[in-house]
């Protein structure tokens, strides 16, 4: 069987990820695909238990090198229980955050730096990278309105941080695409879902 591919969507809040993941798996399971979908924090069962420690509770429940090991240990078991298994047997896997979330909130917006990042991605996930990342675009105000609208109960502990947050985020995620053209594909958020979609899958042309 031949090996599968692991394609990661990124982005900040708002911008789109989970309603395209869907989308996106649909598309690719009707050109005959298996498809799985999956997100981050979370994916595995271990995961998602740390998922609720990262992204319940208060603000300040965690200080910034525990979030980042909480983060790289949630990703470790992800990889070993989902990612890599469902690859192996050739199927495709969407995950909806992946590595360079916890390269640009952790190592950029939060200072843990990108290179602790790295090492600890090396040591609980073999350095595991995905074939191809699309990197959602949108602008800053029209990607807080659509996550407001969605959050009216309110949003997690990340979501609530503040603008000066989020712009940082964002200037992470340009810089780690700069970095590697590769891997990474900057698709435009705007528009439709559906447009969104036939972007995406443009995107993906090669693999
Ligand atoms: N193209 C679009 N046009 C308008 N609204 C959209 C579009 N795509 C998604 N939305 C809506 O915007 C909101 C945020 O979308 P979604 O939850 O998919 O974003 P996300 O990137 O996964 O966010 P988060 O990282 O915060 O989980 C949802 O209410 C969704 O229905
Ligand atoms: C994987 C990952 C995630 N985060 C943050 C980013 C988001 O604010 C939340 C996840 O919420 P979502 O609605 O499921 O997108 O967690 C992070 O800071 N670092 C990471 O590695």
């Amino acid at each position: 069987m031949a090996r599968g591919r692991f394609i990661s969507l990124e982005g900040g809040e708002g911008v789109g990820k989970s309603t395209q993941l869907r989308a996106l798996a649909a598309a690719l399971r009707a050109r005959g695909h298996d498809v799985i979908e999956t997100r981050e924090p979370g994916g595995s069962a271990g995961a998602e238990a740390i998922r609720s420690l990262l992204l319940d509770g208060d603000a300040g429940r965690w200080t910034a090198g525990a979030e980042a090991l909480l983060f790289a240990a949630a990703r470790a078991d992800h990889v070993a229980k989902t990612i890599l298994p469902a690859v192996e047997r050739g199927a495709w896997v969407l995950s909806d955050r992946f590595l360079d979330s916890s390269l640009a909130y952790q190592g950029g917006a939060d200072g843990i730096g990108e290179a602790a990042i790295r090492q600890l991605h090396q040591v609980g996930s073999d350095g595991l990278m995905p074939d191809r990342t699309l990197l959602l675009a949108l602008p800053a105000e029209e990607a807080a309105a659509r996550a407001a609208a969605r959050d009216r109960d309110g949003a997690d502990r990340f979501g609530g941080r503040d603008a000066a947050y989020h712009a940082r985020v964002a200037a992470a995620f340009a810089a780690l695409a700069a970095g590697d053209p590769a891997r990474f594909r900057i698709v435009d958020a705007t528009g439709t879902a559906d447009d969104v979609t036939a972007r995406l899958l443009a995107a993906l042309e090669g693999l």
